[in-house]
């Protein structure tokens, strides 16, 4: 079964076109790293699949909807690039962030005492139970990012998009969240789909790599990206 499928997607910004017959499916409970250079589509592919941008043509779907049916019943969580750094001066404590997650998909409205609940099942998953009451622009910017993943959580999604989730934190930060969305991914069954300039340490828990550059150039298993980034680079880069 698979969650996410594009067929033939076209995607043009004004007269720019970004993507271009992308045709790709990710499993259910995989966890999928999508790389490729600047400026490649990468983050407009994610938006399509987030819904909150319509293909030109072509089709997406996750799990057998269309993509404003899993939004609504809240499938997809999903943190944009360089969200932590947007709400670091939003004046709003830890709890208070990740309880913004809550509203999405559920269609009954919860107890005080069950949003506290989820909440703060959401911060001992990413770590950050003793911060809930801190304002968020007094964390670090990886603990920032992990609010980031407890609120896309706290929708209960069975798919986490991320997009570039461990720009501007340092390495052993990088490699934490890294491990938290392999743990998320192989212990809750939830499909990751990251997309990263960190191959190296997203490969480590990815089952397989998408290469991007406005259409697909590659998907495979990590070994096999390895192999080909080391033999044949520049079949990385150009889309069939
Ligand atoms: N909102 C927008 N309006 C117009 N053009 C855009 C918009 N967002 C992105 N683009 C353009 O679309 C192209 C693809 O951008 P996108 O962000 O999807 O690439 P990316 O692969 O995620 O890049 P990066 O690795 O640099 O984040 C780029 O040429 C970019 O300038």
């Amino acid at each position: 079964m698979y969650d996410i499928r594009l067929t033939d997607v076209s995607f043009s910004y004004g007269d720019n076109p970004v993507l271009r017959g992308l045709s790709m499916a990710v499993a259910a409970g995989e966890f999928l790293a999508v790389v490729g250079p600047n400026g490649a589509g990468k983050s407009t592919m994610l938006k399509l699949v987030a819904g909150l941008l319509r293909p030109d043509c072509g089709e997406v779907t996750v799990a057998g909807r269309t993509v404003d049916e899993a939004r609504a019943a809240g499938d997809i969580g999903y943190v944009p690039q360089n969200f932590a750094r947007n709400i670091a001066d939003f004046p709003a404590t830890v709890a208070e962030i990740v309880s913004l997650g809550l509203v999405s998909g559920r269609k009954k409205k919860l107890s005080r005492e069950a949003a506290r609940h989820i909440v703060d099942h959401m911060l001992a998953m990413v770590d950050l139970k003793d911060m809930r009451n801190r304002r968020v622009d007094e964390l670090s910017g990886g603990q920032q990012q992990r609010v980031m993943v407890a609120r896309a959580l706290a929708g209960n999604p069975s798919l986490l998009l991320l997009d570039e989730p461990t720009s501007g934190v340092d390495y052993d930060t990088s490699t934490k969240i890294y491990g938290l969305l392999g743990q998320l991914n192989q212990s809750l069954g939830i499909t990751v789909v990251a997309v990263s300039h960190d191959i190296e340490k997203v490969t480590r828990w990815a089952g397989r790599v998408a290469c991007i550059n406005k259409g697909l150039c590659f998907l495979g298993d990590c070994a096999e990206f390895r192999r080909v980034h080391a033999q044949e680079p520049h079949l990385l880069y150009y889309s069939s």
